[in-house]
């Protein structure tokens, strides 16, 4: 008989379908006795994420690495009247429920489990049906699990809006969340995403098991919380398994193969000294705020390499990748004169995991994206969190309150998170000027490295997880009649 699959459910978007394929290669590498892989590739919503995905899996099949299939789900109307995104990748996973129950009545292989990613759980019904062991791959933090795990309860506990009631929030196994930093969907309890967000929490303990790209050593005391059914009233909580971090390193250059300007130029700098500031796949400034930030770095008197991002070509469609920034309208006259030789603002896409493992940065101004902050983590760079939207705000608040491997900086979360010249550059001083704050972060940030590399390696916790998830698989698989 074939090989038993593992079938995932990624969504679009790099930071999710790479990760999550990733953690798939992993499995099958760990695994006692010889697995698949099944790739279920939704239609994606824009141009944009359909040629990234399409690069991808054309760039897999070439390398024509380990035993991993494609299948590509027919066409849906994807919905066009979602209030947010948990809405739009439930309602999306919803139309692609009876694609998804004949691709898997198809496979002619025992099936392992179908993995799915954040907000696809509709495709539980299927699961269900077809008594096939379902499995969530959660490309977030254990903090926003306990979350998302905890929203059923604090639905029903909190009566009026989260940010207009008393004190704090209590999630098991953090210090106690301001309201102000939750994901801006639990802001507005009438927008139906709301709804979504609480109805993925309430499907997510019918999974056998949350896969989770973090390391149990990152997060100790909210992954102790949920695994005791203290995110869960007091019920048993689906397995965890922390597998992170799963990066998709890059491979190093060949000798003769150019280095990449931005690199080039940090080549020149002292070790330690460069702030690096980038903000995730999606991110982009306004000219006012990109004004702010070139007077803010220019005052503080310390090195930067700026990855500055114009809007997307297509803003009417809210969803596309932001341009290549003309410098000359964005940034202040004169600005890149006064700062030649301390400073590089880079208008596009930049490498920027080769840039945090650079010795010359000391510093990363981040959106706070969970690859980003992983990333920032393995190479043992401390963070100045500046968050822009979906689940960042939280993660910018662990990361200050819990890891304690940022100085915080303050973002007007009502003024489109806004930060103003005179803030940004006393936060860049306290990060990158020897004080004590800084200083702390950083020894926090380099113990997260040591912590986060010994994690995947043998032995190491994240190691461990990932072996107990395959043989936790190969358990469970199922033959389907293929009626
Ligand atoms: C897939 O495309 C998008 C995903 C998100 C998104 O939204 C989101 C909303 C929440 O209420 C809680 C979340 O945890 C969350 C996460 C999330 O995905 C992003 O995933 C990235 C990598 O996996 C990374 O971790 C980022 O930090 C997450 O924000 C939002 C979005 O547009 C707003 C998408 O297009
Ligand atoms: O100029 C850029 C911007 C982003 N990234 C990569 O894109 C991913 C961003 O993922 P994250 O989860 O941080 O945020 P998102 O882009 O999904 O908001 C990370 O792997 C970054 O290294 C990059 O290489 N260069």
């Amino acid at each position: 008989m074939a090989n038993p699959t593992i079938v995932l459910l990624p969504v679009w978007g790099a930071g999710h379908f790479m990760p999550m394929l990733q953690a798939g290669k992993q499995l099958l590498a760990s695994s006692s006795r010889p697995l698949s892989l099944t790739v279920l590739l939704m239609p994606a919503p824009t141009a944009q994420s359909a040629s990234d995905i399409s690069d991808h899996v054309r760039r897999e099949e070439a390398a024509g690495a380990g035993d991993i299939r494609f299948h590509h789900l027919p066409d849906v109307k994807l919905p066009t009247d979602h209030s947010g995104v948990e809405e739009f990748i439930s309602r999306a996973v919803q139309l692609h429920v009876p694609h998804l129950r004949a691709a898997i009545i198809g496979l002619t292989c025992p099936v392992a489990a179908l993995v799915v990613d954040i907000f696809c759980t509709p495709a539980l019904d299927v699961t269900r049906e077809l008594a096939v062991p379902a499995y969530v791959y959660f490309t977030s933090s254990a903090a926003m699990l306990s979350l998302l795990l905890r929203s059923p309860a604090l639905d029903e506990e909190v009566v009026v809006e989260f940010e207009e009631m008393e004190g704090a929030l209590d999630l098991p196994g953090l210090p106690p969340v301001p309201p102000s930093v939750l994901p801006g969907t639990l802001l507005e309890r009438k927008s139906p995403t709301y709804k979504w967000f609480v109805y993925t929490g309430r499907r997510y303990v019918e999974a056998s098991g949350i896969i989770v790209n973090t390391a149990d050593e990152l997060e100790p005391r909210v992954l102790a919380a949920i695994a005791e059914g203290r995110c869960t009233r007091g019920a048993r909580a689906p397995a965890v398994y922390p597998i992170g971090p799963v990066l998709a390193l890059t491979p190093p250059a060949h000798a003769e193969e150019q280095p990449h300007e931005c690199l080039r130029w940090l080549d020149a700098q002292p070790p330690a000294s460069v702030l690096f500031l980038c903000f995730g796949s999606k991110g982009f400034l306004t000219k006012p705020q990109a004004h702010e930030i070139a007077r803010g770095l220019e005052r503080s008197g310390h090195r930067f390499l700026w990855v500055l991002r114009g809007l997307p070509a297509d803003i009417s469609r809210g969803a596309g990748d932001p341009s290549d920034a003309n410098l000359a309208e964005l940034l202040p006259e004169g600005f890149l004169g006064e700062t030649n030789g301390r400073g590089l603002v880079w208008p596009k896409r930049a490498p920027q995991k080769e840039i945090l493992a650079h010795a010359s940065v000391g510093g990363f101004v981040t959106h706070c994206g969970w690859n980003s902050i992983l990333e920032s983590l393995w190479f043992g760079v401390p963070m100045l969190p500046w968050p822009l939207g979906a689940e960042q705000h939280f993660n910018a608040f662990t990361l200050v309150c819990d890891m304690g491997v940022a100085v915080p900086l303050k973002v007007d979360r009502k003024r489109d998170n806004f930060v103003e010249a005179a803030e940004l550059e006393r936060a860049v001083r306290s990060l990158m000027g020897g004080g004590n704050e800084g200083r702390k972060a950083k020894e926090k940030a380099m113990e997260m490295m040591v912590v986060c590399r010994k994690a995947v390696d043998h032995g190491g916790s994240s190691c461990a997880s990932v072996k107990r998830l395959s043989e936790d698989l190969l358990g469970g698989a199922v033959v389907l009649p293929n009626v």
